[in-house]
């Protein structure tokens, strides 16, 4: 059969996107893997379903391009988003589902704002932290980012024997006073990929604790894919509340593939 899709990016963080709402699809690792690979698919660093859900605009549905369902991805929520308003399911601003939990999301000259969960805690170590933003993720402040070996670097973190079971991101940040420079290797991708959005957001947080930061404070970062922003409260450093990462999501292509099985 001939499968509709389409394909948006976030910053460089690139996704197939079905909609799904006629349940054509069900989670299928093999297909899914298949329709991310960028030589014999569509090519993504994802892939999600938009599907109905009962008391929200739509679900969102979210597995890696190893085809694995997996946890929040930010840039996909942002990029699902875009298309929820391609398809006409919301005008301005929306509520949905994705597998951490209920979301707002809405339309801004920037792109897209979403709304991400709280963050209740901050696991800090001497050289780096970790946290979970919907996804979990090891952030390491590096002088010299842009000539580091993410690929290398972060997947010996990444399978190291404290991570390696359940997999972890691996973001590595350099201060540049006025921005942050993110680079990530993401797990269920196992490389580096041009953005990650619950990446920079954990990066956000986490240098706010560093720094000792309260209130409410707007981080810029520059992903190597593209700009995003990150805004945040806290009254501690460690809690965090109304967390919204920003950035473009924009349609790319939209086409038929033929798949085998349905
Ligand atoms: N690119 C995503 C993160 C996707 C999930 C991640 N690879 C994981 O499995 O934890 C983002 O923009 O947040």
């Amino acid at each position: 059969m001939k499968l509709k899709f389409y394909k948006y990016q976030g910053a460089g963080n690139d996704f197939v996107l079905i909609d799904n709402r006629n349940k054509t699809l069900t989670v299928d690792v093999k297909l899914f893997a298949h329709l991310c690979d960028r030589r014999f698919g569509i090519g993504g660093d994802g892939i999600m379903l938009l599907q109905n859900h009962p008391g929200f605009d739509f679900e969102m549905i979210y597995a890696n391009s190893d085809g694995r369902p997996s946890t929040m991805c930010g840039n996909g929520g942002r990029c699902i988003t875009a298309f929820a308003n391609h398809l006409g399911i919301f005008n301005a601003e929306t509520n949905f589902i994705a597998v951490d939990g209920p979301h707002y999301a809405k339309l801004t000259e920037k792109g897209v704002s979403l709304e991400m969960i709280d963050v209740s805690e901050i696991e800090s170590n001497s050289d780096f932290f970790v946290l979970n933003t919907g996804s979990p993720h090891y952030v390491k402040e590096v002088s010299d980012v842009k000539d580091l070996n993410v690929f290398e670097s972060g997947r010996s973190i990444r399978y190291n024997d404290r991570f390696k079971a359940e997999g972890i991101n691996v973001n590595f940040v350099e201060d540049k006073g006025d921005h942050l420079i993110v680079r990530t290797y993401e797990r269920g991708v196992e490389d580096e990929t041009l953005a990650c959005g619950t990446g920079v957001t954990a990066v956000a947080l986490a240098m706010m604790k560093k720094k000792g930061l309260t209130g409410t404070h707007t981080t810029h970062i520059k992903a190597m894919g593209g700009d995003l922003s990150v805004t945040a409260t806290t009254s501690d450093g460690n809690a965090f509340t109304s967390v919204f990462l920003e950035g473009p999501a924009d349609y790319v292509f939209e086409g038929e593939i033929e798949i085998e099985t349905v």
